[in-house]
């Protein structure tokens, strides 16, 4: 696949992100119209659950079929189970589409499974049809025997989509880890998604985890209803190269 089909590829996957302290209803409208370019628009936004009714009432009058997505027990993945599903049950209520929770991945890391399969199973119920991305945090539990336990728990408890990172902490989406989250999902034979996000800026970075993707499940199975790339400046590169200012470092493609 040669650059720009790579980029329109990758366009058609972006969770278009901003999760900043500093997010205000402006920010968030900006984003919102960065959602749609005259390639196409991506499948999601994903911001915090305050303003998704901002996001919605946009793409409601602009009549965009752009998911909402949102996140909860975020970004530290806590054990409250109450106060995690309590802010899922909100994101519902306020209109998200898509609830990206973060996985008790530090309980585990300390030898306690059951958390996490509570939450994510309460999340799943409480979620119903909507979509939901299960954080496991790949970046802090490192190795690779907790990385499939958390992929395990997460897709055995009911998770639409497994996502690599919040974007929060030293080390995000790597190949490493997307290589043994796919392997599970493949392995399980399940219908669960992968989502790989925080720290992939460039088509170039990108065209590496679709490549992988496409070698562990197929090309066929790389569509926004399995596969999302997290990202709150992916786009612009995408955008670069294809509007021919091709500034993605190379000429990777897949
Ligand atoms: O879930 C997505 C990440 O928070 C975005 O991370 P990023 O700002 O490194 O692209």
């Amino acid at each position: 696949m040669d650059l720009k089909r790579t980029a329109l590829t990758t366009l058609r996957l972006i969770d278009l992100t901003s999760l900043n302290d500093n997010d205000t209803p402006g920010v968030i409208l900006n984003l919102c119209k960065q959602a749609k370019t005259p390639f196409g628009h991506v499948p999601a936004v994903c911001i915090y659950r305050q303003f998704i009714p901002v996001a919605k009432d946009y793409f409601v009058a602009n009549k965009l079929d752009v998911k909402i997505a949102t996140v909860t027990n975020f970004p530290h993945g806590g054990i409250d189970k109450y106060l995690a599903i309590k802010e899922t049950e909100e994101a519902i209520k306020l209109g998200a589409d898509e609830v990206d929770i973060v996985f008790p991945y530090q309980a585990l890391m300390a030898g306690d499974s059951a958390i996490g399969a509570e939450i994510v199973k309460k999340a799943k119920e409480t979620c119903g049809d909507k979509v939901l991305k299960v954080i496991i945090e790949s970046g802090e539990l490192i190795k690779p025997e907790l990385i499939r336990e958390a992929s395990i728990i997460s897709i055995e408890n009911g998770a639409d989509f497994i996502k690599t990172s919040t974007g929060k902490v030293p080390v995000n989406a790597t190949l490493e880890a997307t290589e043994i989250m796919l392997k599970v999902i493949k392995e399980l034979n399940s219908k669960c998604g992968f989502k790989a996000a925080g720290g992939i800026r460039r088509v170039s970075e990108a065209v590496e985890y679709l490549k992988l993707t496409a070698e562990i499940m197929s090309e066929d199975w790389i569509s926004s209803d399995k596969f999302r790339f997290g990202a709150s400046s992916l786009l612009g590169d995408v955008l670069d190269v294809l509007n021919d200012r091709q500034s993605s470092t190379d000429n990777s493609a897949y």
